[in-house]
C-alpha cells in the first residue's frame, strides 16, 4: 500500500487481530465498547450496522490519517440467526439444528478512513456456504460442553475441533473465521487509491 497510515482494529477478537497478521498487518487493537443495537433481522444488514456501529464508534476518538476497521459475524440457518451461544445448553442447541445441514456464515466489515475535515466510510458483507456431517448425540454434546463454542457465533470454530464435521465450503474460509483480509486488503487498497487521486 502505497501510503503510511495506522490501522486500528475495532475488535476484541484474537482471531480477526491473527488474520491481519497472516498478511503482514500489525493493527493497533481498540474494541468498541457500544452495546450491540439491530434495526434489521436480515443477515446481511445485521452485520452491516454492527460492524459499522463498532468501526464509528472508534473512529469518534482518532486523528486524521486513521483507517478503523469494524467487523461482524453471524451463522444463519434458513435464514435465521444464530449468534454466541449463551451457555453450553444453547450451543447444544444451536449445533444440533447446524448437523447434516448447510448454512450460511455472514461477515459485515467497515472501514472509516479519517480525514481532516471528514471521514469516508467503505462497508461490504462476505458471505460463505458450509456443509455439516451429520453428528451423532455424543458428539454433539461432547463439543457444546466444551470450552470451543463458547465465543463463537453459531456456537462453532471451523479452526478448532469441529473440523471434524465440516464436508465443505463454498467461499473464503478466512470469512467463517472472522474477517476475509483478502477482500479487506483489496478494498483497501481501492479506498487509499480513491484517496491519493483527490489529494
Ligand atoms: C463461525 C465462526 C465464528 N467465529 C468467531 C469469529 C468472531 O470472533 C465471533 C463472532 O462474534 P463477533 O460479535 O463478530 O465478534 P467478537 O465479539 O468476537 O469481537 P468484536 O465484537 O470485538 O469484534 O465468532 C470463529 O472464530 N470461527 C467460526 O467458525
Amino acid at each position: 500500500m502505497k501510503r503510511m497510515m495506522k490501522l486500528v482494529l475495532a475488535s476484541a477478537s484474537p482471531r480477526r487481530k491473527e488474520l491481519l497478521a497472516q498478511i503482514g498487518i500489525t493493527p493497533f487493537i481498540e474494541p468498541s465498547t457500544i452495546v450491540e443495537k439491530v434495526t434489521s433481522t436480515v443477515p446481511e444488514e445485521v452485520v452491516l450496522e454492527l460492524s459499522s456501529q463498532k468501526a464509528q464508534d472508534v473512529a469518534q476518538h482518532q486523528e486524521a490519517g486513521t483507517i478503523v476497521i469494524g467487523a461482524d459475524t453471524v451463522v444463519a440457518l434458513d435464514g435465521q440467526i444464530l449468534l454466541k451461544p449463551v451457555s453450553h445448553e444453547d450451543a447444544y442447541r444451536m449445533l444440533s439444528m447446524l448437523q447434516g445441514r448447510n448454512h450460511q456464515v455472514y461477515t459485515g466489515v467497515t472501514m472509516v478512513s479519517c480525514g481532516q475535515r471528514e471521514n469516508k466510510v467503505k462497508s461490504f458483507v462476505e458471505k460463505t456456504e458450509v456443509t455439516v456431517y451429520p453428528m451423532s448425540e455424543e458428539e454433539i454434546k461432547a463439543y457444546a460442553f466444551s470450552e470451543e463454542p463458547m465465543d463463537k457465533a453459531g456456537a462453532y470454530g471451523i479452526q478448532g475441533n469441529y473440523a471434524a464435521f465440516v464436508k465443505g465450503i463454498t467461499g473464503d474460509y478466512n470469512n467463517v473465521v472472522g474477517l476475509p483480509v483478502g477482500r479487506v486488503y483489496q478494498e483497501m487498497k481501492w479506498m487509499l487509491e480513491q484517496e491519493g487521486n483527490n489529494d
